[in-house]
């Protein structure tokens, strides 16, 4: 589904950002991304979502290239950033028929799922407001219904349990493995180790730009818990 081949990213001509990493990501598969602050994280995710152009390496999404099927790679995929910027003069639902229609989804399906996800993530009565007017969170979930309104192949999220409240965490992790189980692939990076480790069922570990653990969630972390892996290898490794 995703195939990142020796990606490499220098910003500034200084030091590498991210150091010939290479992971795949299978269809079923929940897969977490965890690093310290700073490692490199969101730098692969915008490699991978095509926002962000990238210096060595291939990026794959379903056989496409990002670079050269850009396009192709964009509709297959839905992308939510830590920090999602929406079009504040519109409403929520203006906004998300606004999606709706750059993925072509069909009238009455944009129906349903808007209904469902709205009223499974309690913004149903707020969807006519200024998305302006919405706190943290409404944004946040605003961000969510559109990224599952078109049941993208491949979900990317960067970081997407900050600010939601337990309820909506809840309620996210069980439409992930919904949208996993009709055989689209997640790729999330988290701090939240205990969320990756009952989520996930793989890991990847990156560290300085480069990938130093990768695996099924079981492999990576062994009779330990992910803490105590996560602050093993990033203590010692290079
Ligand atoms: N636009 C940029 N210009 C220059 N350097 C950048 C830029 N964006 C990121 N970096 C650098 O690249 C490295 C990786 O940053 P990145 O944002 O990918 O890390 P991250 O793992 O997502 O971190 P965090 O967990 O803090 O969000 C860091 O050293 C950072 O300073």
């Amino acid at each position: 589904m995703l195939t990142i081949r020796h990606l490499t990213k220098t910003y500034n001509k200084e030091k590498k950002a991210v150091d010939d990493l290479s992971l795949t990501v299978q269809a079923g598969d929940i897969y977490g991304f965890i690093g310290h602050n700073g490692a490199g994280k969101t730098t692969t995710i915008r490699a991978v979502t095509g926002v962000m152009d990238f210096d060595q390496g291939e990026i794959f999404i379903c056989g496409h290239s990002v670079k050269k099927d850009s396009v192709q790679c964009k509709s297959m995929t839905a992308y939510i950033p830590d920090n999602p910027d929406l079009y504040e003069h519109l409403t929520g639902i203006q906004y998300l028929n606004f999606i709706g229609d750059i993925f072509q989804v069909p009238r009455q399906e944009r129906e349903e799922r808007i209904r469902h996800y709205g009223d499974l993530l309690e913004l149903t009565p707020n969807l006519g407001d200024l998305i302006s007017s919405y706190s943290h969170g409404m944004k946040q979930k605003t961000a969510i219904i559109s990224a599952f309104l078109h049941q993208p192949r491949l979900l990317v999220l960067d970081e997407p349990f900050v600010g939601l409240d337990p309820k909506a965490s809840f309620d996210l992790k069980n439409m992930m493995h919904e949208l996993c189980g009709k055989g689209s692939a997640i790729f999330f990076s988290t701090h939240v180790l205990e969320v990756a480790e009952k989520l996930c069922n793989k890991i990847a570990i990156i560290k300085n730009g480069k990938l130093i653990a990768s695996g099924n969630t079981q492999d990576v972390r062994g009779d330990s818990s992910l803490e105590e892996v996560f602050l093993e290898v990033v203590d010692h490794d290079a």
